[in-house]
């Protein structure tokens, strides 16, 4: 066979790609049924832990949970559950394989759970899904929860995986940014990203002195978050039209200099150790999120009116969000999304980012902004900015299918 010449292989690469920009074509999200209200979580924590006798702690424990900004969360393990497992209040026993197995069965299923969601929305067969990009902090499994998905699903054999292992927070944008790049690099491409957490790893008794551990029990919520992305549309049969909701425009990642250690999280024999700087987080996501955002807006020539966005902002807690709001300015009802599925569902670390698009796009109506932000931070300390505009039929609120004139500003 003769050797194409190089004109030829740019020409090949060049219609490989789609025209693009990716776009969010439908969403799913999925938590386990247990679901805990946080004024009742003291009590249960402290019982299930059998640490009830430390009353000055579980007082300090019960206002540290009303500080959060969360109301309800869904977690996976139960009172039965950790009954079963002495191992886990001991903070110096062996459990950590005990935790990867809790860990190893329910991360798939809560992960298909959500996809299937996702991919009934899209409305094409599973098979359609060309591209495969899955994330957790909750497992280290080989093969990943990636593989497991391929049957729970039915995905053909040869979608093309990317695991993302231990990405803190800002995993469920840093998936998106690499669904943009796989969509827009392969034309025909149907990706299928998929985020799930269990806070099984970071389960944890109570102790004296131990602070982090409060934050771990009354912060974090179990969930997983499925969207299919592509950035070519198409109308398939008159009875199934692919959507787009939100188009990616740009993706960026950055390190907040001389922050590496604020937070630090490891695998230790006892499920997740490490540490959150709690009151560093805050102010330094404060001092570096405007600089992010007009690194992110400037190029695109959009004016840094903060305001006229919608936002999709990483819940890390309402002291975050608070300081977010601060920085920027914002008026109330533009973290409304980010703060409602912090109360609803707590962090759920990458995972969280899904469920405030969601939660926009429900919230979107008639006049609503059309470009938006999302903004995800995580151990780093990292920040991933990403440029969103929302896709509307001319003269409409609804979504568009990508035949229509969509609007761009
Ligand atoms: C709720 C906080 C911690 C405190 O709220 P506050 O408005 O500053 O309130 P206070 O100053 O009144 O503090 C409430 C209580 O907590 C105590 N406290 C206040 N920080 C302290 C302190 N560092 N020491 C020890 N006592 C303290 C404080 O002394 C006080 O105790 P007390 O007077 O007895 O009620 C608030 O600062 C806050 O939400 N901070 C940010 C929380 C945060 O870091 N969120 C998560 C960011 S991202 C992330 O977590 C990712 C994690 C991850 C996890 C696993 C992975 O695998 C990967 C990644």
């Amino acid at each position: 066979m003769g050797s194409a010449p190089a004109a030829n292989v740019r020409e090949i690469c060049r219609a490989r790609r789609a025209d693009g920009p990716a776009a969010v074509l439908a969403i799913g999200t999925a938590n386990p049924a247990n679901c805990v209200l946080q004024d009742d979580f003291p009590d249960f924590y402290f019982r299930a832990t059998k640490s009830d006798h430390l009353t000055g702690l579980k007082d300090k424990f019960r206002r540290v949970c009303q500080k959060l900004g969360v109301q309800k969360r869904y977690l996976h393990h139960t009172e039965e559950l950790l009954g079963a497992h002495p191992e886990f209040l001991d903070l110096h026993a062996p459990s950590l394989d005990a935790r990867l197995d809790i860990a190893k069965a329910a991360v798939p299923e809560l992960a298909a759970e959500a996809s299937r969601r996702a991919i009934a929305e899209w409305g094409r067969p599973a098979a359609d899904i060309t591209h495969l990009v899955v994330t957790t902090n909750s497992g280290a499994h080989i093969p990943g929860v990636d593989f497991q998905l391929v049957p729970l699903l039915g995905l053909r054999p040869t979608v093309r995986r990317t695991m993302l292992y231990l990405n803190g927070c800002f995993a469920g944008a840093a998936a998106l940014r690499v669904a943009k790049d796989l969509a827009e690099n392969n034309r025909g491409a149907r990706v299928l990203v998929v985020c799930a957490e269990l806070t099984v790893l970071l389960f944890n008794r109570p102790e004296e002195g131990c602070f982090q551990t409060l934050i771990n029990q009354g912060l974090f919520g179990d969930g997983a978050g499925a969207v299919v992305v592509s950035a070519d549309p198409v109308i398939t049969t008159p009875a199934v039209r692919e959507h787009p909701l939100f188009e990616i425009v740009s993706a960026a990642q950055t390190i907040i200099p001389e922050s590496e250690d604020v937070i630090a999280m490891h695998l230790t024999k006892g499920g997740y150790g490490g540490n959150i700087s709690t009151r560093q987080v805050p102010v330094l996501i404060g001092d570096n999120i405007e600089r992010c955002l007009l690194d992110a807006f400037e190029p695109l020539g959009i004016g840094a009116e903060w305001n006229d966005l919608f936002w999709d902002v990483h819940p890390g807690s309402s002291a975050i969000l608070d300081q977010v709001d601060a920085v920027l300015q914002l008026k109330p009802e533009k973290l409304a999304a980010s703060r409602r599925v912090l109360s609803e569902y707590g962090n759920m670390f990458g995972v969280t980012v899904i469920f405030v698009l969601d939660e926009l796009r429900r919230r979107m109506e008639k006049g609503a902004p059309e470009w938006g932000a999302m903004v995800a931070f995580g151990p780093g300390l990292t920040v991933e900015t990403m440029v969103l505009h929302r896709c509307v039929a001319q003269g409409t609120g609804a979504a568009a299918p990508s035949e229509d004139k969509l609007t761009v500003a």
